[in-house]
C-alpha cells in the first residue's frame, strides 16, 4: 500500500491510496476469516472497521446471557477450532475470546475508526474507489483507497432498525432497542413489552422472566419455533445431516412432525406456523427460525395492552401478536 504521490492531504480533496490487493470491509467475525485466508495466500490487503474493536455487534450490542443457539462448529471461522473446553454452546465472552485470539493467530490488524462513506466501480480503470472518513479523537480526515478487489462483510444485522409507531412520543415509559437491551436486572417487577418474535425478541423475552418482570411479545406474522435440540442433537445439525440425503421439503416435514413431538401444538401458545417449512422459508426469505431454549416454557398469554413500562424493539418483516406471561 502507498499514497499517491500527486495527491496530499492539503488539497481539498481526500488523499488516494492505492491498495495493492482487496479492501475488506468489516472486522465482524466474516471479514476476519477473509483476511486470515489472505494472509494464509501472502495476498496483501487492508482491513477496514468503522468501530474501535472487531466484532463490534457482538462487543457491544449484545445482552450479557447471550450464547450461541448453534453448536460450535457451525461458528468456528476456517482453519481455527475453538478450544477444546468450550462448551458446546459457546456464551458471548468465550466467542469474542475466541475471535480475538483468531486475529492474534492470524496477525490480523485492522484499521480501526475508519468509516466507509461510499465504494464506486469505476468502469474506466476497473478499479474499486472506496471512501472513508477516519476519525481519530476529534480529528476527522477522508481518505480514498483505490483497489482492484471489495471485500463486504458488513454483517446481515449490523443495522437497528426501529419502527414508527403512532403515539409512541406520548408513552411515559423508557423504549429500548434489542442492541442496547442488556440484562433483566433492571426490569424486576416491570410490566415490558418484546415487539418482534425472532430469535432476538424470543431470548430476551426470556430473560425479563427470570427476573421477575413480566414480559409481552407483539408478534405480527407466523413464525416457525423449533426446539434447539431434538433428543439432544441440536436440530440445525439434524437438518444439515437430513439434508445430504432428503429433499429439503421432506426434511422441513421430518423437522416439523419432531417439533410437533417435542413442543406440542404451537398455536397452544397462540403462535402459527408459516404455511412454508422452515428450511424453504430460510432458503426463500431468508426468515430464520427461532430456536426455543425455554421461553415456550413459561407459556406467555396475550394481551394488546399497550400501558407497559419498557419496551423492546426487533427488527424486519410481516403482520402482529402479542404475548405475556
Ligand atoms: N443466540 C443466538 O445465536 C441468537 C441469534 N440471533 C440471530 O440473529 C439474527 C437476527 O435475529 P433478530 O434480531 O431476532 O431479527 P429477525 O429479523 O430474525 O426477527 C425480527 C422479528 O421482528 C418482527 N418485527 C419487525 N418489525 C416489527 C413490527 N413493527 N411489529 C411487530 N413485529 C415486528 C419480525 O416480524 P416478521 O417476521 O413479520 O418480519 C421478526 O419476527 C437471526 O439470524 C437470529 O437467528 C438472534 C438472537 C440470538
Ligand atoms: O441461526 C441462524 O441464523 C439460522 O439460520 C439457524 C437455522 C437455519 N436453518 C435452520 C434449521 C433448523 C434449525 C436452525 C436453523
Amino acid at each position: 500500500m502507498f499514497s499517491f504521490p500527486f495527491s496530499n492531504q492539503d488539497f481539498l480533496e481526500p488523499r488516494c491510496v492505492w491498495v495493492n490487493g482487496p479492501v475488506i470491509v468489516g472486522a465482524g467475525p466474516s471479514g476476519l476469516a477473509a483476511a486470515a485466508g489472505l494472509k494464509e495466500q501472502g495476498v496483501p490487503y487492508v482491513l477496514l472497521e468503522r468501530a474501535d474493536c472487531i466484532a463490534s455487534l457482538w462487543q457491544k450490542r449484545t445482552y450479557d446471557r447471550l450464547k450461541l443457539h448453534l453448536p460450535k462448529q457451525f461458528y468456528h471461522l476456517p482453519k481455527f477450532p475453538f478450544p477444546e473446553h468450550y462448551p458446546e454452546y459457546p456464551n458471548k465472552k468465550q466467542f469474542i475470546d475466541y475471535l480475538e485470539s483468531y486475529a492474534n493467530h492470524f496477525n490480523i490488524k485492522p484499521q480501526f475508526n475508519e468509516c466507509v462513506e461510499s465504494a464506486k466501480y469505476d468502469e474506466g480503470c476497473r478499479l474499486w474507489r472506496v471512501k472513508i472518513v477516519s476519525t481519530n479523537g476529534s480529528t476527522r480526515s477522508e481518505v480514498e483507497y483505490i483497489c482492484q478487489w471489495l471485500v463486504v462483510a458488513t454483517g446481515e444485522n449490523v443495522e437497528r432498525v426501529m419502527p414508527e409507531i403512532e403515539g409512541l412520543q406520548n408513552f411515559g415509559g423508557e423504549v429500548i432497542h434489542a442492541s442496547d437491551y442488556k440484562s433483566g436486572e433492571n426490569f424486576r417487577w416491570k410490566n415490558v413489552l418484546v415487539v418482534g418474535c425472532g430469535n432476538s425478541g424470543m431470548e430476551v423475552s426470556l430473560d425479563p422472566c427470570n427476573h421477575d418482570a413480566k414480559p409481552s411479545m407483539v408478534v405480527r406474522s407466523s413464525v416457525h419455533v423449533l426446539p434447539r435440540e431434538i433428543r439432544g442433537k441440536s436440530s440445525f445439525e439434524l437438518a444439515m445431516l437430513m439434508l445430504k440425503w432428503l429433499p429439503v421439503w421432506l426434511v422441513d416435514k421430518i423437522l416439523l412432525f419432531l417439533t410437533w413431538m417435542i413442543l406440542g401444538k404451537i398455536e397452544k401458545y397462540s403462535l402459527k406456523r408459516p404455511s412454508v417449512g422452515p428450511l424453504e422459508l430460510k432458503n426463500t426469505q431468508r426468515k430464520t427460525p427461532v430456536l426455543d431454549i425455554g421461553a415456550l416454557e413459561k407459556r406467555f398469554s396475550f394481551s394488546f395492552s399497550f400501558s407497559f413500562f419498557f419496551f423492546f424493539f426487533f427488527f424486519c418483516s410481516s403482520s402482529c401478536w402479542l404475548m405475556r406471561n
